[in-house]
């Protein structure tokens, strides 16, 4: 198990956690709306410390803007499964075009 997918299995716990007891709990129960501004947030710093080229900030950033983008997709339903399938089905499109590319260059 990653720890991507622990993540994202108690990101899914939370959705029927008391918002009282957890961020996550308390940040989906404000709707899909205030996720999405939560991760834009935390994606802007991202770009900010990208940006400034502090490397420890960028990190901290980073795992800031991918947890949210979490809570973003869960809060409509959307799993990391389904995120990540079509990462897959890309890879598979990006290979048969290399091969189109190397039969026809
Ligand atoms: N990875 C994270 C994580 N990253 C960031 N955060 C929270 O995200 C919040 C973002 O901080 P901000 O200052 O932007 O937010 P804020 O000012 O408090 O809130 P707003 O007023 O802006 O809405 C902080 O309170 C952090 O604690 C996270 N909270 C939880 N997790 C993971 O989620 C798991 C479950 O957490 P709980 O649901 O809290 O149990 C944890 O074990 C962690 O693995």
């Amino acid at each position: 198990m990653t720890v991507l997918d622990d993540l994202w299995r108690t990101i899914e716990t939370r959705k029927s956690a008391d918002p009282d007891t957890s961020w996550t709990a308390a940040l989906l129960a404000r709707g899909p709306e205030k996720c999405a501004e939560k991760f834009g947030e935390e994606a802007i710093e991202a770009i900010i410390e990208a940006t400034r080229g502090d490397r420890d900030a960028l990190v901290s950033e980073a795992a800031d803007a991918l947890y949210h983008l979490l809570v973003m997709l869960a809060s409509r339903d959307v799993t990391l499964d389904a995120v990540l399938a079509e990462l897959g089905r890309r890879q598979g499109l990006s290979g048969l075009a290399e091969k189109a590319a190397r039969r026809n260059p």
